[in-house]
């Protein structure tokens, strides 16, 4: 869709000669937009470092080089405004914010090193065996059957069992959390008739939400119980530790659910790709960068600028939302070579899927550790993975992904 881009000067009081500020009145929530975003990002990109985006009163920035500048400077461009559209100093959230997204330095640092110590390398050690056997599950299942949904029998299945299962919530319910992801990172965009209609539906979810993050829902050794030690140790408040699970059932389950339906329909549209892997299923944990590089799930969120500042020579004002083009800056030809090639041969690892900086994503270690053996569990056991129709777009004001992916699968 072409947005073309109108101009106009920044009127500024000592009448230097800035550069303009290109405007493009293009709406990046709707259907059409979302259903191929990337020439539109691409003319942002081309457009100048920074832009407006008039018809949801935000600057944005598309190019790698800005999104990373944005990320990189929380005191100027924060989180505790809300990392969507809606301003949190001026409007209320739809729900109490989030204490580590939603947060700034001093509050935000405490709480990081929390989840970073439950997460840590050797907690995810003592899960890899569980995982592995689960993908092994999943993956014969979708031989047997033959003709599978890539999505519904693996991409949700698998995260839905082993990350659900390792913060250690109940087994029942669990359909109530893709409707409460789909809820939250709409939250991210405007609030449109997308988050709405799926808010008005969204009752029994809440409550559900609501139960199973406190204390005595939660398995003894599960990841949430070890958020109530934090408790217990005085490191958090109750409500704090309940709302910290909460924050891993948002985070880490969309997003590693739309990766893998973003890798499973990558590697089945590009039969060359899917034979590499195949071929040599070490490439998996490369293969899953390239998919988070090529198709970054989270797409774009926003910050807020907290005191005039100028970027790439504009000059912004305080209290300003920053749209923050994350899948736009991992196709940016300024970093990329041929960024619109699906290739698991590149080096794709320094692309800004999982963010960067001090919010860079805490479970990105553990959403690898569940691609990279999904992947490798595929490669070793499926000969061809091949579309048997095509792809359902999941459209989300925030994230990208898939909702259904018909495949013919054969075992190796
Ligand atoms: C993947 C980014 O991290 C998120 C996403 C959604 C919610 C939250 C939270 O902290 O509640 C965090």
């Amino acid at each position: 869709m072409d947005s073309g881009a109108e101009l106009f000067d920044q009127a500024t009081p000592h009448g230097s000669q800035p550069p303009t500020v290109p405007v493009f009145g293009v709406d990046p929530y709707a259907d059409d937009f979302l259903t191929d975003p990337y020439a539109d990002y691409e003319a942002f990109r081309d457009a100048g470092p920074v832009i407006r985006l008039s018809r949801y009163n935000a600057y944005a920035v598309a190019r790698h080089e800005q999104v990373q500048a944005v990320l990189t400077q929380p005191d100027i461009f924060c989180s505790s405004a809300g990392i969507g559209l809606t301003n949190f100093k001026k409007e209320k959230s739809w729900r109490t914010p989030s204490i580590i997204l939603e947060a700034d330095p001093p509050d935000h640092g405490p709480k990081r090193r929390i989840l970073t110590r439950i997460l840590s390398p050797a907690a995810l050690k003592k899960l890899r065996e569980e995982f592995e056997r689960q993908a092994a599950f999943f993956v014969d299942r979708m031989i047997e059957k033959g003709t599978c949904d890539g999505i519904k029998d693996l991409a949700e299945a698998y995260p839905l069992k082993v990350f659900a299962d390792a913060v250690g919530i109940p087994a029942e319910g669990r359909e109530h959390l893709l409707p409460y992801g789909d809820l939250v990172f709409n939250a991210f965009g405007p609030i449109n008739e997308r988050f709405e209609k799926r808010m008005a539906s969204a009752g029994a979810t809440m409550e559900w939400i609501k139960t199973i993050c406190s204390r005595e829902a939660l398995t003894p050794d599960g990841f949430g119980s070890q958020l109530y030690a934090a408790a217990d140790a005085g490191d958090l408040t109750e409500d704090e530790a309940a709302l910290l699970v909460r924050t891993m059932l948002s985070a880490g389950l969309d997003t590693t659910i739309f990766t893998l339906g973003n890798a499973v329909v990558a590697l089945a549209r590009h039969p060359e790709q899917w034979a590499l892997l195949r071929d040599d299923p070490s490439l998996a944990r490369a293969a899953l960068e390239e998919v988070m590089r090529y198709e970054s799930t989270f797409q774009s969120f926003y910050r807020t600028t907290t005191q005039p500042t100028e970027l790439a020579g504009v000059r912004i004002e305080a209290e300003q939302k920053i749209w923050v083009g994350i899948a736009s800056a991992n196709r940016d030809p300024r970093r990329w070579e041929d960024p619109t090639r699906f290739d698991i041969l590149r080096r794709a690892s320094g692309n800004l899927a999982f963010g960067t900086g001090i919010h860079g994503c805490v479970g990105q270690m553990i959403a690898r550790m569940e691609g990279e053996i999904v992947l490798r569990t595929l490669a070793e056991r499926v000969a061809e993975l091949v579309p048997a129709g095509p792809p359902t777009i999941h459209f989300n004001n925030t994230v990208r992904g898939f909702s259904a992916m018909p495949l013919t699968v054969t075992a190796k």
